[in-house]
């Protein structure tokens, strides 16, 4: 066994070229307050030594039993959460904060309800670059809402779409501020299992044009067999980290049938559903038991 002694943003300075988002033995440790007056302090290490190197254009996702600790990481990469231990680098450079090298799909769409579609995506165009022309913003926005075929809906507001359509939305304003990478946590889990469908085809058809890094938490094993290069199985927590990291071989661009008929398939698929399986009920046992 080999110990480094050298301090985690170092070994990430020294990560290969291709590396662009480089993560060295990190911890998150959430203090609760406990007892009758929230006196007594608890410490929860949700992550340990979590070592990654992420490699530019690739598509990642995340998966992992319920509760590990997918957001936090995520959450961390993004800087919205600061780590507790280790060091977190984006192109060879610390992340101390969110970026707008960094765009983000929330799950519940984080919409502003009282703007228009458009409105919505050309606010974080304006908040990103401000100095940017106004025709400039104008065509970016009209640009991305043709991406997501939303152009027809862009003057309604958010009530009146339906959650696809809001998620549409939320990628447009995602990719309108062209982000080095996409960070996206559970972007389909609200929908419908045939809007789901629609949306990952069309995520599919968006990554083959932009080739831009995702990370996508997901918690569906065919999700991330059809849309990733890369599969990065999470451990239980607390305390969790990663178990393996999956490569996808499947050709591209890709269609569900195609990849389904893929020899690999079945194996990654069976080691996935295996994984899930072994670290939820761990859990479980431990919920039981505790
Ligand atoms: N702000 C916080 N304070 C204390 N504990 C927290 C905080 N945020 C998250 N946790 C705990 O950290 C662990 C990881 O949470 P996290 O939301 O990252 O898991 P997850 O894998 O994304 O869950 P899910 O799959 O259910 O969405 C959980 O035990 C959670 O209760």
């Amino acid at each position: 066994m080999t110990v480094s002694t050298q301090p985690e943003y170092l070994t990430c300075l020294e990560a290969g070229d291709n590396v662009q988002l480089c993560l060295r033995n990190v911890s998150k440790v959430f203090s609760t307050k406990q007892g009758l007056f929230g006196t007594k302090k608890k410490e929860f290490v949700a992550l340990e030594n979590i070592n990654l190197d992420i490699e530019y254009n690739t598509f990642v996702s995340i998966i992992g039993p319920s509760g590990c600790g997918k957001s936090t990481l995520l959450s961390i990469i993004a800087g919205l959460s600061s780590a507790s231990g280790g060091s977190v680098m984006m192109n060879k450079e610390p992340i101390i904060g969110p970026g707008p090298d960094r765009g983000m799909v929330f799950q519940s769409y984080a919409l502003m309800p009282w703007m228009t579609v458009e409105e919505n995506i050309r606010f974080a165009v304006e908040t990103v670059y401000p100095k940017m022309p106004i025709n400039q913003q104008k065509r970016i926005v009209k640009e991305h809402l043709q991406m997501v075929g939303l152009t027809g809906a862009s003057k309604k507001h958010p009530h009146e779409l339906s959650g696809g359509m809001r998620q549409r939305v939320g990628i447009a304003r995602a990719l309108a501020i062209n982000p080095d990478i996409l960070l996206m946590d559970e972007p389909f889990g609200a929908l419908d299992a045939l809007t789901r469908g629609f949306l990952q085809e069309e995520i599919e058809r968006i990554w083959e044009e932009h080739r831009k890094t995702v990370i996508m938490i997901t918690h569906s094993i065919d999700e991330a067999l059809l849309l990733s290069d890369k599969i990065i199985m999470m451990t239980k927590g607390p305390r969790a980290g990663i178990a393996q990291i999956l490569d996808v071989p499947f050709p591209r661009p890709r269609n569900r049938f195609e990849v389904e008929d893929h020899p690999a398939y079945h194996d990654l698929k069976v080691a996935m559903e295996e994984h899930l399986y072994r670290e939820t009920r761990a859990v479980e046992e431990a919920r039981v038991n505790n």
